[in-house]
C-alpha cells in the first residue's frame, strides 16, 4: 500500500474548497505506485486524482507542471496540474507539496498486441512533436553520464560472468557520445512503461507518471518505450508489436539516418539506464515490503540486443 501520508476528510475538505469543484463525496488511497501518496477523490465537479509528493526531484516540479500544461493544450490525454481560485498549481497539504489533476479512465495493459503498441508509438511521437521546436530543458537525472558513473561502482557487486557484458555496454556509451549528443532533441517521457499508460480497450487513454520526463534524444526515449512494449518473455523483440510501434511513430516523423545508425546501439544503452536503477533500487530496498523489479529482466534484454533485431522503418 503506497499511501506514505494519510489524509483526515476534514483537512482534504479545506485543501479542497479553493478549487470549487463542489462537495467531496469520497476519497480513496490508491495501493498502486511507489514513490508517491495518491488518492482517487471523487467531487460534485468529476473525479479527480490528489498526489502528495513524498520524494523524488521536488524542485523540478515546476518543469513537471509547465510541461503538462503544454500536453494538455497539444491535446495529449495526460494528468495536468488544476489550478485553484487563485491560480495555484503547486499547493501544500500534510506538509507536502500537493496537486489535484483529472483522473484518466482506462487501465493497465499488461500484454500488449499490435493495436496498443501502435496507440503507444502515436502518443509518443505526438509528445516529440509537440515540445521539439520549443525543448523544456532538464537534464534526466539518470542519463549518461550518470550511467557512466554509476556502472563501474555497480558492477563490483555484479557475478564474474555479467561483468563483460556491462562493461561492454559502458564502453559502447562512452564510444558514442559525441555522436548521441547531436541526435534531434525534445521532451521525453523517458519511462514509457506499460505501467504507466492506460487503455479503454486497445485506445490509450491516458499517460501518467512523468516524474522521469527530461530533455533529450527523442530516440532514447523511443528505444525505452520499445523494450518495455514490444519484447517477448525470452528478449529478443516481437516482431509484429515493433513494427506497429515503430510505424505509428514514424508516419509522424521520419527519422534521421544517423537515428537510424544508431538505433541498435539506443536499445542497448536503453537495457543499461533501467539495469542500472533496477541494480541500486534492490540494494537500497533489500529486506523492506515494497515492490523490488527484478534488474535481470533488463540484463537479459541487453543480451538480447546484442544482434541488432530491429530496424528503423523509413528513414530518410
Ligand atoms: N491521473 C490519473 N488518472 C487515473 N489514474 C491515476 C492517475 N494518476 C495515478 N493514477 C493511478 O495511480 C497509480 C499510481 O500512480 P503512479 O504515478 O505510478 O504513482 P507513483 O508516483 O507513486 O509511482 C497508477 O498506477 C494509476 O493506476
Ligand atoms: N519503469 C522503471 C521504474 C522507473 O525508473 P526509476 O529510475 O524512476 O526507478 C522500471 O520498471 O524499472
Amino acid at each position: 500500500m503506497s499511501v506514505f501520508t494519510p489524509l483526515e476528510q476534514h483537512e482534504l475538505e479545506t485543501f479542497l474548497a479553493p478549487y470549487g469543484l463542489g462537495r467531496l463525496h469520497e476519497f480513496q488511497g490508491i495501493a498502486a505506485g511507489t514513490e508517491n501518496s495518491n488518492f482517487f477523490v471523487s467531487l460534485e465537479g468529476g473525479e479527480f486524482v490528489l498526489t502528495l509528493v513524498e520524494r523524488g526531484p521536488v524542485d523540478d516540479l515546476p518543469f513537471f507542471i509547465e510541461l503538462l500544461d503544454v500536453l494538455h493544450q497539444a491535446d495529449l490525454a495526460v494528468p495536468y496540474a488544476l489550478r485553484d481560485r487563485d491560480g495555484m498549481a503547486l499547493r501544500s497539504l500534510a506538509e507536502k507539496p500537493a496537486l489535484l489533476q483529472p483522473r484518466l479512465p482506462g487501465s493497465h495493459v499488461s500484454e500488449p498486441n499490435p493495436h496498443h503498441c501502435a496507440e503507444v508509438g502515436d502518443w509518443l511521437a505526438q509528445l516529440h512533436l509537440a515540445t521539439r521546436e520549443r525543448v523544456l530543458e532538464r537534464p534526466s537525472d539518470r542519463g549518461l553520464a550518470w550511467m557512466l558513473e554509476q556502472g563501474p561502482s555497480l558492477a563490483l557487486s555484479l557475478p564474474d560472468e555479467q561483468l563483460p557484458l556491462l562493461r561492454d555496454a559502458l564502453a559502447e556509451i562512452q564510444a558514442l557520445l559525441p555522436r548521441l549528443q547531436t541526435l534531434p532533441r525534445a521532451n521525453l517521457h523517458a519511462d514509457l512503461f506499460r505501467d504507466n499508460v492506460l487503455f479503454e480497450g486497445t485506445h490509450l487513454t491516458g499517460v501518467i507518471d512523468f516524474y522521469n520526463a527530461c530533455s533529450g534524444p527523442m530516440l532514447y526515449d523511443l528505444a525505452i518505450t520499445v523494450n518495455d512494449w514490444c519484447s517477448t518473455p525470452d528478449g529478443p523483440l516481437d516482431p509484429a508489436r515493433t513494427q506497429a510501434l515503430l510505424g505509428a511513430y514514424s508516419t509522424q516523423r521520419h527519422f534521421t539516418p544517423a537515428e537510424a545508425e544508431l538505433w541498435p546501439a539506443m536499445l542497448r544503452i536503453a537495457c543499461v539506464r533501467f539495469w542500472l536503477s533496477r541494480l541500486i533500487a534492490a540494494e537500497e530496498n533489500a529486506g523492506r515490503t515494497v515492490l523490488i523489479k527484478n534488474p535481470d529482466e533488463f540484463r537479459c534484454l541487453l543480451e538480447a540486443r546484442q544482434q541488432a533485431d530491429s530496424a528503423l522503418p523509413f528513414a530518410l
